[in-house]
């Protein structure tokens, strides 16, 4: 059998992002090794605040070319909140990368390691567990280009949803709720009370779920929503909804699992994918070595697990494997997570887990 290389782009950027960039890259060497026939190439760009302080662009075209050209994207975080271009915005090359590669679909797995790492009461391990699929090339985010008037007494920012990227991403939603084997339930989240994008967004779901006749679908507000998650996690399956929903609900349920350093995630398109954690440069403890790497080594699970060949869809399940072996020790845990190892540490332990 011959060998398949993969080329995999990795896109540090800002803050804990290379921080924890570089344990991953650690890990996936160790499961290379353990794979038959598979290697992977890493290549390391320039992208973020750094580069937009030397050339202005934030994502060189170089930088881009190679996320196009490779087979994923491993990207730790961008961002920081006092580099701003002259709009008053953030920079946002991760936003970039998502509308340009099309990466209409934000899949964010929820999944509760050990009891000892939720704020709920009677939660044991396994027993929170459910994807926020986020669709992550439009909704509220759409307006983030326009240009405010700064002389102007009000401002707008408008909502687009397509027919095109909301059938893919309740699509996507309900292929990942078949393919779980839990629940088989999708649920919309919506805000189809008030706002005519929301009556769209819904009507679009439902066309979808009718294709998918094993699968329950349904519907809760994107407020009810908020409160299910913290008083009955377990009422959801596969959650769908818009941009901006889904980055709000989506921090929300990291901290029902341990708080941002545990949400992995992957943004996922026709042809090309982006890796990376759900949460961002943490500049408030960056460069102190004690970020909490485990969103993003479950991100570079999920990498090879949509590399889509036997061999990395096994590495994928070492990854997991041995993050739950080293999370059913309570003791061994990031600062974050009331434990004292450093981003290292913990990777040694995981490392010498798999
Ligand atoms: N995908 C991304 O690249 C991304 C995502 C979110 C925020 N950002 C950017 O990051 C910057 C900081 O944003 P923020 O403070 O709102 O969100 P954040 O996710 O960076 O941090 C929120 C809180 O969670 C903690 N935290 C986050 N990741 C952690 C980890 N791995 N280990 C331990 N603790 C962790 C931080 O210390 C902080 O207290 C901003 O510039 C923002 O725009 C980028
Ligand atoms: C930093 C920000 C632009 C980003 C987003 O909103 O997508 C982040 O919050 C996320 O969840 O990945």
């Amino acid at each position: 059998m011959s060998t398949r290389t993969f080329r995999i782009a990795v896109l540090g950027g800002d803050g804990i992002g290379p921080e924890v960039c570089d344990q991953s890259v650690r890990v996936l060497r160790e499961i290379e090794s353990r794979l038959n026939n598979v290697t992977f190439d890493f290549e390391n760009h320039h992208v973020g605040v750094g580069e937009y302080r030397v050339s202005g662009n934030a994502l060189p075209d170089t930088t881009f070319a190679a996320c196009q050209s490779s087979d994923a994207v491993l990207l730790g975080a961008m961002g920081l909140p006092n580099v701003r271009y002259p709009n008053g915005k953030e920079i946002a090359p991760q936003l970039d990368l998502r509308e340009r590669l099309g990466l209409y679909g934000g899949v964010r797995p929820i999944r509760l390691f050990n009891e000892a790492d939720t704020p709920l009461k009677g939660y044991a391990a396994g027993e929170i567990d459910f994807v926020l699929v986020r669709e992550s090339t439009e909704g509220l985010f759409y307006g983030r280009d326009a240009v405010l008037d700064p002389d102007a007494d009000e401002a707008f920012d408008t909502m687009r949803i397509s027919r095109d990227c909301t059938l893919r991403v309740c699509r996507l939603a309900f292929e990942i709720a078949r393919k779980r084997g839990g629940k088989k339930k999708v649920t919309l989240i919506d805000k189809a009370n008030v706002l005519s994008s929301m009556v769209f967004f819904r009507k679009v779901f439902d066309e979808v779920a009718a294709e998918f006749p094993d699968i329950t679908a349904d519907h809760c507000y994107v407020d009810a929503s908020a409160l299910f998650l913290v008083r009955d996690p377990q009422r959801f399956d596969v959650m769908v909804t818009e941009n901006m929903f889904g980055d709000i609900l989506s921090d929300l349920a990291a901290g029902l699992v341990g708080g941002m350093g545990m949400a992995p995630s992957g943004d996922i398109g026709a042809t090309a994918a982006v890796f990376q954690p759900s949460h961002g440069s943490a500049p408030d403890i960056a460069g102190l070595g004690v970020a909490n790497p485990i969103a993003m080594h479950l991100s570079a699970a999920m990498m090879l697990d949509w590399l889509d060949h036997p061999e990395c869809k096994r590495g994928a399940k070492m990854i997991d494997d041995a993050v739950a072996k080293v999370l059913a020790d309570p003791a061994k845990r990031t600062p974050d997570m009331g434990g004292k190892l450093s981003t290292t540490e913990i990777t040694d332990e995981i490392l010498k887990a798999i």
